[in-house]
C-alpha cells in the first residue's frame, strides 16, 4: 500500500509525499523551501532520498519552495507550460497529459508509473497525476474548476484519492471575496466545489476500502463538516458508508 502524507494543503501552500516503500516522490512544494525541509524531516522523510518532485501548476501555493529541489538536486517534472511559466524549461523534465513516466522499473516491487492528466485551472498547463505501482494507485487532483470524463478515466480504480474540495458555492456567492475573486473561484478554470467533488467521487469510489483525502479547502468559504457531509451524502446514495466501504479524511 502507498504511504501518502498531506504535509500542507490550501491556498497557503500544498505539499504531498507519496511512497511505495522503495520510491518517494513529492507532488507540489508550495511552502518556503526551509519549511518544506522542516516538515519532511519532521515526518521522517530524508530529503536526499526523494526521487522527484511533480508540480501541478505554477501558482505560488504549489511551487513556492522549488528552491528545495535545487538544494537537493531533485528532478522536477511538470508540463511544458508550467515549466515555461516557472522559467525552468531548461532544467525541468516535461510530462505531457496522457503520458506515463516509469522509473525504478528494474524490479516489479520498486517500479512506479506517474501518469499526467489535464485539469481545468487558470494556469498555463495544469496537470493532475495518477501514480501506480505494485502498491496500488494514488490520484492527486488539485485546483480544477470541474472534473471531466478524461480526468475520471485517468483516476479510475485508485486506492487513494487526494481530491480538491475547495468551497461551498453559496458561501462563495454570499461571502466577502471581491466579485472578481468570486467569479474566478466559481469559474470552470477555478476551484472545485463540494458538490462537484462529491459527484466525481460518487463516480470513482466503489466501496473497496478506498481512502479519500479532501484537500485544498477554503478557510473562508467552506467548513470541514459541510464538505464531509456533502461527500458522504453522495456516496450514501450509492449505498456506500464512510468507515465501512471507504475512509474519508478532511484536511
Ligand atoms: O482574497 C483572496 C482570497 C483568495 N484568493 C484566491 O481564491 C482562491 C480560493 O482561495 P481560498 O483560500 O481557498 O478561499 C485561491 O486561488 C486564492 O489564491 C484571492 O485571489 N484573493
Amino acid at each position: 500500500m502507498f504511504d501518502v502524507k498531506i504535509h500542507a494543503t490550501g491556498s497557503d501552500g500544498n505539499c504531498v509525499s507519496i511512497s511505495n516503500g522503495a520510491v518517494t516522490i513529492l507532488v507540489d512544494v508550495g511552502l518556503p523551501k526551509t519549511k518544506v525541509e522542516k516538515i519532511l524531516l519532521a515526518a521522517g522523510i530524508d530529503p536526499t532520498k526523494i526521487h522527484s518532485i511533480w508540480i501541478t501548476h505554477e501558482h505560488q501555493d504549489h511551487c513556492r519552495g522549488l528552491g528545495f529541489a535545487d538544494k537537493y538536486k531533485i528532478p522536477v517534472y511538470a508540463s511544458e507550460g508550467t515549466l515555461k511559466a516557472l522559467e525552468r524549461l531548461d532544467s525541468g523534465k516535461v510530462i505531457k497529459a496522457g503520458n506515463s513516466i516509469c522509473f525504478e522499473a528494474f524490479s516489479i516491487t520498486n517500479h512506479m508509473f506517474v501518469t499526467a492528466f489535464n485539469v481545468s485551472h487558470d494556469a498555463m498547463e495544469p496537470l493532475g497525476f495518477a501514480i501506480q505501482s505494485g502498491a496500488g494507485k494514488v490520484s492527486v487532483m488539485m485546483d480544477t474548476g470541474y472534473v471531466t470524463d478524461e480526468m475520471l478515466h485517468a483516476m479510475a480504480n485508485s486506492d487513494i484519492y487526494v481530491f480538491e474540495c475547495n468551497h461551498d458555492e453559496d458561501m462563495v456567492v454570499n461571502g466577502d471575496y471581491p466579485d472578481v475573486t468570486k467569479s474566478r473561484v466559481l469559474a470552470d478554470t477555478g476551484h472545485l466545489s463540494n458538490e462537484a467533488a462529491a459527484s466525481a467521487l460518487a463516480k470513482l469510489v466503489h466501496g473497496l476500502g478506498e481512502k479519500i483525502y479532501l484537500t485544498h479547502m477554503s478557510s473562508n468559504n467552506n467548513m470541514p463538516a459541510l464538505a464531509q457531509g456533502t461527500v458522504k451524502r453522495a456516496l450514501k446514495a450509492k449505498g456506500l458508508l464512510a468507515g465501512k466501504h471507504y475512509e474519508l479524511e478532511v484536511l
